[in-house]
């Protein structure tokens, strides 16, 4: 029986087991350049069988929140060289997460103070977090977009590949392609954010073929067995709607299951929240999106996320649903998680308040447990 503690394949990349940290912007990176500290942080929790890093925008039109970090100034190449060469360093494995935030930030985060891009002009509402006249970090309104001309979809199209390779350039394992929680690609996939009438909008074929175009460059830059890509079905983050979850995903899934990608991410409810949120006319079926990519001859492995405990986790691979699964906050509080779950050691309370921004309280001084031994 397959335990979370066993070896996996994602594709071209060997993890040691089946524990991976998710995705988790930590707004720790000023200037948009990885440093010393971020460093330390992953490094802390190399023993993951997969370090996902935190959305790593891969161009500054592609940036929508302050101090997160960039794939697009050779300096910040030079500091993700310091987080994987950590991480290696530990036997670990690491991949980061290329970003595109479409409409979800703000004008002085842009280039030239431009509007964001996205696929219509509908404001994303809600707020992000910016550094105001002061030099202060701040909350402010998402800024209203503009769509983006046909003519420029192939240019964002190919910052996407340049990210990639530029994080091959930095020493990553591979890319997990960030498809979700209301950025630019969910933005693209979703009725609620697209309504455009060309051919990437409309009918559900069209609304894929952001994704599935950015899919392609990527793998055509790496390898298909080093990219993976994050999906969010019914996700409400940055008030994505969508009318038909289950029909948008399992056509999705269904045109990835040729690309030999190296892992499939899902989100399963609210990323954060409820796992049993869900958008449209029923409950959505994960093991449906799973059974379609499969038959559809998807081979990567399935990684799966929200809300997981160690017991729901070895239950979620030991049925043979997940091939792995992600774990954020647990990750935050637990540089140690794997030996904390193979010991059944008591685990540390992440603290919220220190989430986002910040220096080292919150972000590498959680104990691990020799330190408490
Ligand atoms: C990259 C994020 C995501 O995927 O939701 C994010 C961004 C800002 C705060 C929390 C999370």
């Amino acid at each position: 029986m397959t335990t979370l503690f066993d070896p996996v394949k994602f594709g071209d990349i060997e993890l040691a087991n089946r524990i991976v940290m998710a995705p988790l912007t930590r707004n720790r990176s000023p200037k948009a350049i990885p440093n010393d500290l971020n460093a330390a942080y992953y490094e802390q929790r190399a023993s993951a069988g997969l370090l996902i890093t935190e959305g790593t925008p891969v161009t500054q039109q592609g940036q929508g929140y302050a101090d997160v970090p960039g794939l697009y100034l050779p300096e910040a190449i030079a500091g993700w060289k310091k987080v994987t060469d950590a991480v290696h360093k530990k036997g670990g494995k690491i991949v980061t997460q290329i970003w595109h935030v479409g409409r979800v930030s703000h004008v002085s985060l842009q280039p030239n103070g431009n509007a964001p891009v996205a696929p219509s002009a509908i404001p994303a509402g809600g707020k992000t977090y910016i550094i105001d006249e002061n030099g202060n970090g701040a909350f402010a309104e998402t800024s209203a977009p503009r769509a983006l001309e046909p003519g420029e979809i192939a240019g964002v199209v190919a910052d996407y590949a340049k990210g990639a390779r530029a994080a091959i350039d930095a020493g990553f394992d591979g890319v997990e392609i960030h498809g979700a929680n209301g950025y630019l690609i969910d933005q693209f996939l979703k009725d609620g954010a697209n309504q455009r009438t060309d051919e990437y909008g409309g009918s559900i074929e069209n609304r894929v073929r952001f994704a599935l175009e950015v899919v392609d460059a990527v793998a055509k830059e790496i390898g298909a067995g080093r990219v993976g890509i994050r999906l969010s079905p019914v996700t409400p983050a940055n008030n994505i709607t969508e009318s038909q979850p289950q029909a948008v995903f399992n056509h999705l899934v269904e045109q990835l299951g040729s690309r030999n990608l190296s892992f499939i991410h899902v989100v399963e409810g609210a990323t954060g929240g409820d796992r049993n949120f869900t958008q449209g006319d029923k409950p959505f079926d994960y093991h449906e999106l799973k059974d379609i990519y499969r038959k559809a001859g998807g081979t990567g492995a399935w990684l799966v996320n929200n809300g997981y405990d160690k017991e729901t986790a070895e239950q979620a691979v030991e049925s043979g649903y997940a091939d792995a699964v992600a774990f954020g906050k647990l990750f935050i509080a637990n540089p140690d998680l794997v030996e904390r779950f193979q010991t059944n050691a008591s685990l540390n309370a992440p603290d919220n308040t220190t989430f986002y921004g910040g220096g080292a309280k919150g972000y590498t001084d959680y104990p691990a447990l020799e330190a408490v031994a």
